[in-house]
């Protein structure tokens, strides 16, 4: 009932894990690949090795989350040889993501993508928010252009773009205008919003320690924004750049929500990092429940078909 296909792959579902989030490491990667998600994404990787901001870095909040991690990751080469790994083994579709420290290491990341043996996907990250003195990339549309240009002047394996929340109509045009003159695979919104602050009353202090506490927020408070993207875009964008959906879930409705505002895919990473991998049965089971309960068979049945009230 959940089984869906992107790139013509066909996967179990169209639930998977958000970049960043239980996905650093061979050990959190193997557990991704074993578990019931249809999928996975690495963490995103810099050219070199990265131990990423002091910590306390992460907090958990009732509501969601807020993290200043700073992209901390294994490196470039570790990630490659991962899912080159794993395609000897077979592994049909792999996401990996990466993102570089200036505009150069950008697009030498991505000619070594390009020249090696990777058949799968590459997540190009334009949104981390929480590299001090680095802004997001994806807020700069004239440079979003520039590096989408030079990379397609010479990228042809399959490549998605990771995007921040935006909050204003002409910014959606703006940006869809920019994406649909490439051959994009697919668009993910959305990035965490990026620095907001959380605050521990009791001790009159912030929780995070990079940035004066300033961090990405995740979890329920993002839903609405998430959603607004996926709709957004999914009405601007060329039917043939699929749209992932992230932001927000925690349960069941949360991804047919996603899915209705015209998510092909839907990644988790607050709930995910809450909960551990067996979220993704749960999500499943919840989904399967809401779509019965509605007659749907297939995410066919509804992806994109949010009504509105005219
Ligand atoms: O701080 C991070 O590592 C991070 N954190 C986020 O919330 N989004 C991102 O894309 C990244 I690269």
């Amino acid at each position: 009932m959940l089984k869906t296909t992107f790139l013509g792959i066909e996967l179990e579902n169209c639930l998977m894990n958000a970049s960043g989030v239980h996905c650093m490491s061979v050990q959190e990667l193997n557990e991704l690949a074993g578990s019931a998600a249809g999928a996975f994404v690495t963490k995103t990787a810099t050219r070199d090795y990265r131990a990423g901001n002091p910590e306390p870095r992460y907090y958990d909040t009732k509501l969601g989350s807020i993290n200043s991690m700073g992209l901390p990751n294994n490196g470039f080469d570790y990630y490659l040889d991962y899912v080159l790994e794993r395609q000897k083994q077979g592994a049909k579709l792999q996401f990996l993501s990466v993102t570089g420290m200036s505009y150069e290491e950008n697009i030498g990341l991505l000619k070594k993508i390009q020249e090696s043996d990777y058949e799968g996907v590459t997540e190009f990250n334009l949104s981390c928010p929480n590299v001090p003195g680095k802004p997001q990339i994806a807020y700069d549309f004239d440079l979003t252009e520039k590096l989408l240009a030079e990379v397609f002047s010479f990228f042809t394996k399959p490549l998605g773009v990771k995007l921040p929340p935006y909050f204003d109509i002409a910014h959606f045009d703006a940006m869809a205008e920019i994406l649909n003159k490439f051959p994009l695979t697919y668009v993910n919104s959305v990035n965490s919003i990026g620095n907001g602050l959380c605050i521990d009353l009791d001790k009159e202090e912030v929780v995070i320690k990079p940035k004066g506490g300033f961090g990405g927020i995740g979890g329920e408070y993002i839903k609405p924004t998430a959603l607004a993207n996926v709709r957004a875009f999914r009405q601007r964008l060329n039917k043939d750049i699929k749209i992932i959906g992230t932001g927000g879930v925690t349960n069941g409705r949360d991804v047919f929500e996603h899915i209705l505002c015209g998510a092909d895919l839907v990644q988790v990473g607050t709930i995910l990092h809450q909960e551990g991998v067996g979220v993704f049965e749960r999500l499943s089971a919840e989904l399967e429940e809401v779509m019965r309960g509605k007659g749907y068979s297939s995410i066919e049945d509804f992806k994109g078909k949010l009504k509105t009230l005219d």
